[in-house]
């Protein structure tokens, strides 16, 4: 058994199902993340780990101790867990120290200074633990919340969307900082967010989640470069999509010229695929004899440009240029596809990958 293990939980509101049997585990220290678009269930998942929402049915054990099985489960007080909520929920009429020190019970007053001294080093906060809430700014009361989720030593902190209130260059630098502090405490989390650069800053493994279903539980590398179906090639990224034909002998053919993938299903006859391709994953040379695809935009994105291109067929594919490379709307360059970054779908849903190449 994983450290932390959710089995085939389900759940409904009224008529409306938000988990149709979800399962993932994490090891222990482990960053988690369940990432997905507004409304798919991630925070009701998160909720019924807390104890604060019942499944209908399934199990989570955290730690080998079963939080809920067969019906029934414990109170949110005695899983020992940690919560950092999407507005922070710090206590007003209580200061930094306070706040952060509100969780821990039954321990010394050594102990005490000790861990909140030690929470205020790591979090940048020692000098400001005098004040109150409304004294400090987003970023810091994020902090407060994190050291006081932290401070009772919880055997997994739970995340709800825990950057959404600040602003996005804040997100980046606080989401990598804040993965350190938990590294550091060694401490199992689960965040929530429908942020893809938070979810790929912060954790160990993605569950990305619609309707109610995990649809794939990987690393971030695995869930960019190996997606298992359309709809996460799709959610994680940029990438386009145009039609091929997979041989049995692994060949596939598409309008950017045929190369060997590998299969990950094996039909007897030659099968119609769809290619997904990332824009990095495409050369794009010089304008020449046998250039024939148009540049139809080129956007300048800082460290590089983003380019849309228009094959003969009248398909569009976006590409990736470096900044300083003069590529000319209206112009004809060849285009071929260098290095992994190409993944192959039998239908255009969640069904599952017919192949991907790795060059
Ligand atoms: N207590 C409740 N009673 C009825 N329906 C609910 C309740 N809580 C959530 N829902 C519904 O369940 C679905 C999933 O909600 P949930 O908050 O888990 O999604 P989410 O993925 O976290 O969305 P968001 O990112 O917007 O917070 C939504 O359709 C929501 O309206």
């Amino acid at each position: 058994m994983m450290y932390l293990d959710v089995e085939a939980i389900t759940k409904h509101f009224g008529d409306t199902c938000v988990a149709h049997g979800v399962g993932f585990s994490l090891e222990q220290g482990e960053i988690g993340a369940l990432l997905g678009p507004s409304g798919c269930g991630k925070t009701t998942l998160l909720r019924m780990i807390a104890g604060f929402e019942e499944p209908d049915g399934g199990s989570i054990h955290l730690h080998g101790n079963p939080l809920w099985k067969g019906g029934r489960g414990l109170s949110a007080e005695d899983r020992k867990i940690g919560m950092v909520f999407q507005d922070y929920a710090l206590f007003p009429h209580l200061t930094v120290w306070e706040n952060i020190a509100f969780g821990m019970k039954n321990v010394s007053r050594a102990e005490i200074k000790e861990t909140i001294e030690e929470l205020l080093a790591v979090t940048g906060l020692a000098g400001v633990e005098k004040r109150y809430p409304h004294e400090l700014s987003g970023g810091q009361q994020q902090r407060v919340a994190l050291a006081r989720a932290i401070a009772p030593k919880p055997r997994c902190l739970l995340m709800d969307e825990p950057f959404s209130n600040l602003d996005v260059t804040l997100r980046e630098s606080l989401s990598a900082e804040v993965r350190e502090i938990i590294k550091r405490f060694g401490i199992t989390a689960l965040m929530v967010t429908h942020n893809q650069h938070e979810a790929f800053a912060m954790a160990d493994r993605i569950g990305v989640m619609m309707a109610g279903r995990i649809l794939q539980w990987d690393t971030p590398e695995g869930l960019y470069h190996h997606p298992e179906n359309l709809s996460v090639a799709r959610f994680i990224g940029e990438g386009s999509l145009i039609t091929g034909t997979l041989s049995p002998d692994g060949t596939l053919d598409c309008e950017l010229g045929a190369f060997p993938v590998e299969m990950k299903t094996v039909n007897g006859t030659a099968e119609k695929v769809h290619v997904f391709i990332r824009p990095e994953a495409i050369r794009i040379a010089p304008s020449c004899e046998e250039a024939t695809a148009r540049l139809e935009k080129s956007c300048f994105r800082g460290p590089g440009r983003s380019c849309l291109f228009q094959l003969p067929s009248g398909e569009l594919i976006k590409a990736a240029s470096e900044t300083r490379c003069c590529l000319r709307e209206g112009e004809a360059y060849g285009l071929s596809v260098a290095r992994e970054g190409v993944s192959l779908f039998q239908d255009q849903g969640e069904g599952r990958c017919a192949g991907s190449c790795d060059r």
